[in-house]
């Protein structure tokens, strides 16, 4: 599993402290983020590949610090964004898998395996040659899953990832999050996606107020929004 620490982190928008001199060590495998809207999740999880730097203190992956190791980290950490369309790239989808792998300079050959096996786990394989935007929003979730995972990365994090969703492609998602063998950081406000991961946090106001097995910490969550 992957090994994140923060050390002393705050962080501030203006005037407004967003963050507020936090001290994690996340190493176990499906850890869950919860709180309020604009409570600090998403960027408590855009530390960890780069997307935020920490105006104090810093963040750890795996012992590399993010500020001084961005690429490197962020080889190692694949991000889902909330709206899939932020995050494709390319005119189609094995397009937008395929290039994903550009920077990892396969064999031809092996990335069009890696890509072909990646839009087969996703279900993706008949839409291939499909115009990547005019997919359903859950086919686009799908293809950012694809197209992060096909790079194999060490760290999931995914930032709301079934927000956008109906029913049905919010739990096919689920299920896919689910079966990941990679240390997996899921910030959501559907608490029931969190209920067997082994941890979750609960922000406040830009600080952990709670970080327990999911069940102690979804009802002092619950009991807190009711
Ligand atoms: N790039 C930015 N510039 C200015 N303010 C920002 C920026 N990103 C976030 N904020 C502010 O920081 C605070 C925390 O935002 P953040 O997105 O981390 O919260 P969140 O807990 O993920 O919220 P939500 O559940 O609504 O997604 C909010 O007040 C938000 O308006």
């Amino acid at each position: 599993m992957g090994d994140i620490r923060f050390e002393g982190v705050s962080h501030h928008f203006g005037d407004d402290a967003v963050l507020r001199d936090i001290d994690l060590t996340l190493t176990e495998q499906r850890i869950g983020v919860v709180g309020a809207n604009g409570s600090g999740k998403s960027t408590l999880v855009r530390l960890v590949n780069g997307l935020v730097s920490p105006q104090a203190g810093r963040v750890l992956v795996d012992g590399q610090d993010v500020a001084k190791h961005a690429r490197e980290v962020r080889r190692r950490v694949g991000f889902i964004f909330t709206n899939p369309d932020t995050q494709i790239v390319m005119p189609t989808v094995r397009e937008d898998v395929a290039f994903s792998l550009r920077r990892l300079k396969l064999p031809a050959t092996d990335a069009a395996a890696r890509v072909d096996a990646a839009l087969e786990r996703f279900g993706l394989d008949a839409l291939a040659d499909r115009a990547a935007h005019k997919l359903s929003g859950g086919q686009k979730q799908l293809l950012a899953l694809a197209a992060v995972l096909v790079a194999e990365p060490s760290i999931v994090i995914a930032d709301e990832p079934t927000t956008l969703l109906d029913g049905r492609n919010a739990r096919i998602v689920t299920e896919y999050l689910g079966s990941l063998h990679q240390q997996l950081i899921v910030v959501t406000h559907q608490l029931e996606l969190l209920e067997d991961f082994e941890r979750v946090i609960v922000m406040e106001d830009g600080r952990v107020v709670a970080d327990d097995a999911p069940g102690p910490a979804l009802e002092l969550y619950r009991a807190a929004i009711r």
